[in-house]
C-alpha cells in the first residue's frame, strides 16, 4: 500500500499527473491518493474518483488543516504547485513567486510527513529542490536520498527527438539518452554519445549541436507555442508519473531501477564525490542517473565516457547550476521558517 500526496494538484500538470496516478494499469498501487491545491480539488478529486481503478482518492483545500490532512501517512509526494513561464522568461523568473510556495510546502512535508520521497517538479528545479532540503535540515529531518528533482521531461524529450532523427517514433519508448546536470537552458546536458541507439553514421557536429539546443530547450519551444497559455503540462504529466513508477517500484524492492534526477551529492558520498571530480567542481546538487532502492537513492552513478563536446557542454552548464543552487540554499534562513 502506497500513499501518494499531489500537491498542486488541480493545476495543468497536477490534473493528468493525477490522472495517471489513478489510471495507470502497470502499477496497481498507489492505493491512496491526496490531492491538494488552493483550489479546486475536491472537483478534480471527486471527478477522479469515480474511474474504475482501486486507488482511493481524496482532495483537500486550505482550510481545516487540509495540507496536513493531505500528507498524513504520506510515502511519495510529487509537487507541481506554482506558476509556470510565459514567453520571454526563464524559470529563474519564476523564483520570486515558486520560491516562497515551495518552501511552505516543504514545511508542511517536513513536519508532517518527513519519511515521505519528494519529488520536486516547481520550476526552477536547480533552486526549487535546494530549498527543500534546507528546510528539511532545518527541521532536522532531511535525508538527502529522498528529495528528487524531476528532470524526466529532459530524457523523454531527448528519447523522442532521437527517435524522430532515427525516423522511427516506435522507437521513443525504448530510446535511453542519460540528460545530466540540471534543469533550465544551458544546465541540461544530453549525452548523446551515450544514447542506447546512436545517432545516424554521419551525422555532423552542426545536427549534434542542433539536437542538443533542442533538448535544452524543449520547454521554450512549448512555452511559445502555448503562447502565454503556460508551459508543457501534459509532457511533464507524463514524465512525472514515469518517475514517480520508479521511485515506487525500487521502494517495493525491484532492482536495478536507474533515472537521471536531480539530487544532493551526498545522497551517496562515494559516488557523489567522484562525480565532483568529473565535472571539476564541488557542485552540492547535480542531476546524474541514479540507481533507486528502497530508501531512495542507493548510488550516483559516474557519467562514464563522455565526448569532448559534451565534457564542454558541462563546463557551461557548471557555473549557472551554482549560482542557481546558491539562490535557494540562501533563501532559507531560520528566520523565514
Ligand atoms: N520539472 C519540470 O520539468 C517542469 C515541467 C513543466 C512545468 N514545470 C513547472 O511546474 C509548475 C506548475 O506548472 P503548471 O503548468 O501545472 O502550472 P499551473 O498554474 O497550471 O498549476 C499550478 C497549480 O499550483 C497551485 N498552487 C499555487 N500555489 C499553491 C500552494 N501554495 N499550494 C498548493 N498549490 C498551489 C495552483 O492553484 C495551480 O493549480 C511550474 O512552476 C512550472 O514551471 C516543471
Ligand atoms: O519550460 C518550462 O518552463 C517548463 C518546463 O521546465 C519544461 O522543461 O517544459
Amino acid at each position: 500500500m502506497v500513499k501518494a500526496v499531489v500537491l498542486g494538484a488541480a493545476g495543468g500538470i497536477g490534473q493528468p499527473l493525477s490522472l495517471l496516478l489513478k489510471t495507470n494499469p502497470l502499477v496497481t498501487e498507489p492505493t491512496q491518493l491526496s490531492l491538494y491545491d488552493i483550489v479546486n480539488t475536491p472537483g478534480v478529486a471527486a471527478d477522479l474518483s469515480h474511474i474504475s481503478t482501486p486507488a482511493k482518492v481524496t482532495g483537500y483545500l486550505p482550510p481545516d488543516d487540509g495540507l496536513k490532512k493531505a500528507l498524513t501517512g504520506a510515502e511519495v509526494v510529487i509537487i507541481p504547485a506554482g506558476v509556470p513561464r510565459k514567453p520571454g522568461m526563464t524559470r529563474d523568473d519564476l523564483f520570486k513567486i515558486n520560491a516562497g510556495i515551495v518552501r511552505d510546502l516543504a514545511v508542511g512535508i517536513a513536519t508532517t510527513a518527513p519519511k515521505a520521497f519528494v519529488l520536486v517538479i516547481s520550476n526552477p528545479v536547480n533552486s526549487t529542490v535546494p530549498i527543500v532540503a534546507e528546510v528539511f535540515k532545518k527541521h532536522g529531518v532531511f535525508d538527502p536520498k529522498r528529495i528528487f528533482g524531476v528532470t524526466t521531461l529532459d530524457v523523454v524529450r531527448a528519447s523522442t527527438f532521437v527517435s524522430e532523427i532515427l525516423g522511427d517514433l516506435s522507437l521513443a519508448s525504448k530510446i535511453t539518452v542519460p540528460v545530466v546536470g540540471g534543469h533550465s537552458g544551458v544546465t541540461i546536458v544530453p549525452l548523446l554519445s551515450q544514447s542506447s541507439h546512436p545517432l545516424p553514421s554521419g551525422f555532423a557536429q552542426e545536427e549534434v549541436d542542433k539536437l542538443t539546443n533542442r533538448i535544452q530547450f524543449g520547454g521554450d519551444e512549448v512555452v511559445k507555442a502555448k503562447d502565454g497559455a503556460g508551459s508543457a503540462t501534459l509532457s511533464m504529466a507524463y514524465a512525472g508519473a514515469e518517475f514517480a513508477y520508479k521511485v515506487i517500484r525500487a521502494a517495493k524492492g525491484e532492482k536495478g531501477i536507474v533515472a537521471p534526477t536531480f539530487v544532493n551529492l551526498t545522497a551517496d558520498k562515494e559516488g557523489g564525490d567522484a562525480l565532483k571530480k568529473e565535472i571539476g567542481r564541488d557542485l552540492e546538487y547535480f542531476s546524474a542517473p541514479v540507481e533507486l532502492g528502497p530508501e531512495g537513492v542507493v548510488k550516483i552513478n559516474s557519467l562514464g565516457k563522455i565526448s569532448e563536446y559534451e565534457s564542454t557542454l558541462i563546463k557551461n552548464a557548471v557555473p549557472e547550476l551554482a549560482t542557481n543552487i546558491e539562490k535557494g540554499v540562501s533563501f532559507i534562513e531560520p528566520s523565514k521558517l
